[in-house]
């Protein structure tokens, strides 16, 4: 397990200055901020004027990333600011109930962001790219991210399943277990990894095979390794999900060419896999570095999610049962959703348009053009919802809440997103995560590298702008498990029911 964990760490962009400072540009560019005029609305959001004029938002950004938010929503105190940049400005919200009406206003919108990203980072046919720039391409666009994962599947992951658990858990559901070109070829992994470390760097589209050789070539490389998959039509078999089927379907539709629908889709395992491994990462060490917590969860799973029969174990692992029948796991789960996504969900005004405060009724006004950085992390670590220890892990921190308290949470814990685009994954992501956690907890004996001695979490990495998933600090190097099965449980075949 360590293995797996350390690995698909490792694979993970590292955070160094360069990364930071292209990812700044990208975002100056690519959120068309210097291009709206400053503040010109007694209506907008407050300004807030850097210690250095011009550009010190901007370098804060880069310095922090998201963390910058949670930064400014501390000095300010406000729920909406607007930030000034250069000759532009930048609109950040931090409330969680303004975060909600954002997400759900019909005139911020993700597709300028999606169209910016396209050509470069997709590199499809002139047809293609022409085709996505166009408003035909933002309706296929919407029609595809219709499409989410159902909510049901069945999967069985034989024993070796603890080392790769985390590509195995992911990539054969989404494809089809005997079609899945990851596990045809498991150096595609690896390509994979490169190609997600290089996304900043590629969207920049200058000199991508000198600038981010291994990126580049790692893109080439799963283009090519999904081009049969597409050609072959292997997304009909009925063990591929709806996901890829129906996204396939659409772009076919559309008259795409298959290779150009195979370039599309290397940004589906990045969707798929990009949050979910640190996700997990965070699960697993905030659960087995407490001992007592991890007996607790063992009993609470046994107790109710497991059916032994002999060599066969089954686990039940939807969310609706989780939530009824494991409110202890449950809770941890939220908890660790709390602590690691740190989303920037970010939109432009497509029109002048307004956003209000359903706590204050305060108004405001966001003018046409404008980029509107809403802060999920912000509201994860906001005092006043989770106490002055938010940044603590509190496993009974979901248990035994009133109605009140589970509606202010609600507001306030948002790690999937809502409104127009709340991810179409997160049942997936629950799925996979808890198959992984559960099979731990039950059949397997987790603990610190040197047995008795004490068995340190990770510090948090930089809470990087293009993820919604904070990383642990170098990739959690020095952090290890031992991972045994437990007697009684060795030859054990497990099955998950979703
Ligand atoms: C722990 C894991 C995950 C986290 C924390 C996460 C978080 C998020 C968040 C916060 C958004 C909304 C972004 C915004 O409003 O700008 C989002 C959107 C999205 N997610 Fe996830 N996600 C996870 C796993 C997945 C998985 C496994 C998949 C696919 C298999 C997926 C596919 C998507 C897609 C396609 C969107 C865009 C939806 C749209 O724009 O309408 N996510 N995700």
């Amino acid at each position: 397990m360590m293995m797996a964990l350390r690995h698909a760490l490792t694979w993970l962009p590292p955070s160094f200055p360069i990364a930071a400072a292209i990812a700044a540009i990208v975002l100056a560019v690519f959120i068309n901020t210097l291009a709206t005029p400053r503040r010109a609305d007694p209506r907008e959001p407050p300004l807030l004027k850097p210690t250095i004029p011009f550009i010190g938002h901007i370098i804060g950004l880069i310095r922090h990333q998201a963390d910058y938010h949670r930064i400014l929503q501390r000095k300010s105190k406000q729920p909406i600011v607007t930030l000034p940049m250069l000759t532009g400005k930048l609109y950040a919200i931090f409330d969680p109930s303004l975060i909600s009406a954002g997400l759900k206003n019909k005139h911020l919108s993700t597709k300028p962001q999606v169209r910016a990203a396209v050509a470069p980072l997709i590199k499809a046919s002139k047809g293609t790219v022409d085709l996505m720039m166009s408003e035909q391409g933002d309706v296929l666009q919407d029609r595809m991210m219709l499409h989410a994962i159902p909510t049901s599947f069945s999967g069985q992951l034989q024993q070796t399943f603890i080392e790769a658990a985390l590509q195995e858990a992911t990539t054969p559901p989404v494809y089809g277990k005997h079609q899945d070109p990851f596990s045809q070829d498991p150096s595609l992994l690896q390509s994979f990894w490169d190609y997600n470390e290089s996304i900043m760097a590629l969207m920049m589209d200058i000199l991508p095979s000198f600038i981010a050789k291994k990126g580049h070539l790692g893109r080439i490389r799963l283009a090519q390794a999904l081009t049969p998959y597409y050609s072959s039509q292997a997304e009909q078999h009925p063990a591929a999900s709806a996901l890829v089927r129906l996204r396939a379907q659409e772009m076919r539709n559309a008259g795409l060419p298959v290779e150009d629908i195979a370039k599309i889709e290397t940004l589906l395992p990045l969707a798929a896999m990009t949050n979910t491994v640190p996700t997990l990462f965070w699960f697993f060490s905030h659960v087995f570095t407490r001992p007592a917590i991890a007996e607790q969860l063992r009993k609470e799973v046994e107790d109710n999610l497991l059916t032994r029969d002999g060599p066969k174990a089954k686990l039940a692992v939807s969310s609706a049962v989780l939530e009824e029948k494991t409110p202890f796991l449950w809770s941890c789960y939220r908890e660790t959703l709390r602590l690691t996504v740190h989303q920037i969900a970010t939109r432009t005004a497509m029109q002048d348009t307004t956003i209000t405060s359903p706590k204050t009724g305060q108004t405001y006004f966001l003018a046409k053009g404008s980029v509107v950085q809403m802060s999920i992390g912000a509201s994860h670590f906001l005092p006043e919802y989770w106490g002055e220890k938010y940044l603590d892990f509190k496993p009974d921190r979901f248990l035994g809440l009133t109605k009140e308290e589970e509606r202010a949470f609600k507001v306030a814990h948002q790690p999937f997103g809502g409104g127009l685009h709340l991810c179409p994954g997160r049942h997936f992501a629950l799925a996979e995560m808890m198959a992984v956690m559960t099979t731990l907890l039950v059949g397997f004996e987790v603990g610190g590298l040197d047995g008795e001695g004490e068995w340190r979490e990770p510090e948090r990495g930089t809470a990087s702008i293009v993820d919604a998933a904070t990383r642990p600090k170098d990739y959690g190097a020095g952090f290890g498990a031992k991972v045994r099965r437990r007697e009684g449980w060795e030859d054990v075949v497990w099955e998950y029911k979703f």
